[in-house]
């Protein structure tokens, strides 16, 4: 008889705070008996940080680690390549226990579909494995909770940028945004502080760093060490109160 193959299961896990799982990815990771988790070399993985506590001994651990991440590369290695080989290799790895019958978990900081590592596992197994997505409070709502920012106000609309837009391209659309939220700032983050003072808009921006994490930090924008900004943080322009 064919073994029925196992469930490929995208388990967000929630910014940081171990209470902001949901019951559902509590359930599912209990009951995979593979794990599987993004770190980055010689980190011990934010994701699995937050759950690790609610593993057990029968449960088979996959650390799947980053090449790279910030490293520049030696020509002829381009990052595109390096990464697209890295999540080839990553979803061969899933696909033998999938194979086997095991339902494998990869769980996600936030929420596996905003920014995650996961969608590229996806993207590659879902049509051949049956896939089931868990969503998790992603990072820009557990942003907005601990720096009290109510983001958007009746009929206005949500910016979701990345920091890793090019200068002016950031400013066109931050200068029309109603509300934003800039993620992934680290390097990119004296570029974007720059862009938001030359649109007048650095006093109402709010700055966090590991949001509902135990390490969580909240620095006034101006007060920032530009080097210093790690690659888990965000700024928020939170739309322009409405007296309700
Ligand atoms: C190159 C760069 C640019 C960029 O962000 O575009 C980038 N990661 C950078 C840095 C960095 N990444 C991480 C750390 C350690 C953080 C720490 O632990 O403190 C650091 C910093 C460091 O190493 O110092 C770990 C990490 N990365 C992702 C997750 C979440 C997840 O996997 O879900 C986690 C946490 C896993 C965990 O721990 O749980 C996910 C993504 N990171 C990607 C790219 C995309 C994948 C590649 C691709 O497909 O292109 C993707 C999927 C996002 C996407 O799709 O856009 C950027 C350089 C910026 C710069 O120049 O400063
Ligand atoms: C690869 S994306 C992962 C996003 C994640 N899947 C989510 O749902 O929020 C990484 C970016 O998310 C943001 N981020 C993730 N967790 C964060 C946290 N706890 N506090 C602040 N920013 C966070 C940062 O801007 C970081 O550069």
């Amino acid at each position: 008889m064919m073994q029925q193959p196992g469930r490929l299961i995208g388990l967000g896990v929630g910014p940081g705070d171990p209470e902001l799982i949901t019951l559902k990815a509590l359930r599912l990771l209990r009951e995979s008996p593979v794990v599987a988790y993004f770190v980055a070399k010689g980190k011990k993985g934010n994701a699995f940080g937050i759950i690790e506590a609610h593993l057990q001994d029968a449960q088979t651990l996959l650390p799947l680690v980053y090449p790279v991440t910030t490293e520049v590369l030696p020509a002829p290695l381009s990052y595109e390549q390096v990464i697209s080989d890295f999540y080839d290799g990553a979803s061969q790895e899933l696909a033998l226990h999938l194979d086997a019958g095991r339902d494998v978990a990869v769980i996600c900081e936030g929420d596996p579909f905003f920014y995650g590592s996961y969608m590229y596992l996806h993207d590659r197994l879902a049509e051949r494995y049956q896939a089931e997505v868990v969503p998790g409070v992603c990072s820009m709502l557990g942003g907005a909770s601990v720096l009290g920012a109510p983001l958007v106000y009746r009929n206005q609309s949500l910016s979701v940028l990345s920091g890793v837009l090019p200068h002016d391209e950031l400013k066109r659309r931050l200068a029309d945004a109603d509300a934003a939220v800039v993620m992934k700032l680290g390097r990119n983050f004296p570029k974007v502080r720059q862009v938001l003072e030359e649109l007048g808009l650095a006093q109402r921006a709010l700055y966090v760093e590991r949001a509902t994490m135990a390490n969580q930090k909240i620095v006034p924008l101006d007060e920032v060490e530009p080097m210093s900004s790690p690659y888990f943080s965000l700024i928020i322009v939170p739309g322009e109160r409405w007296q309700g």
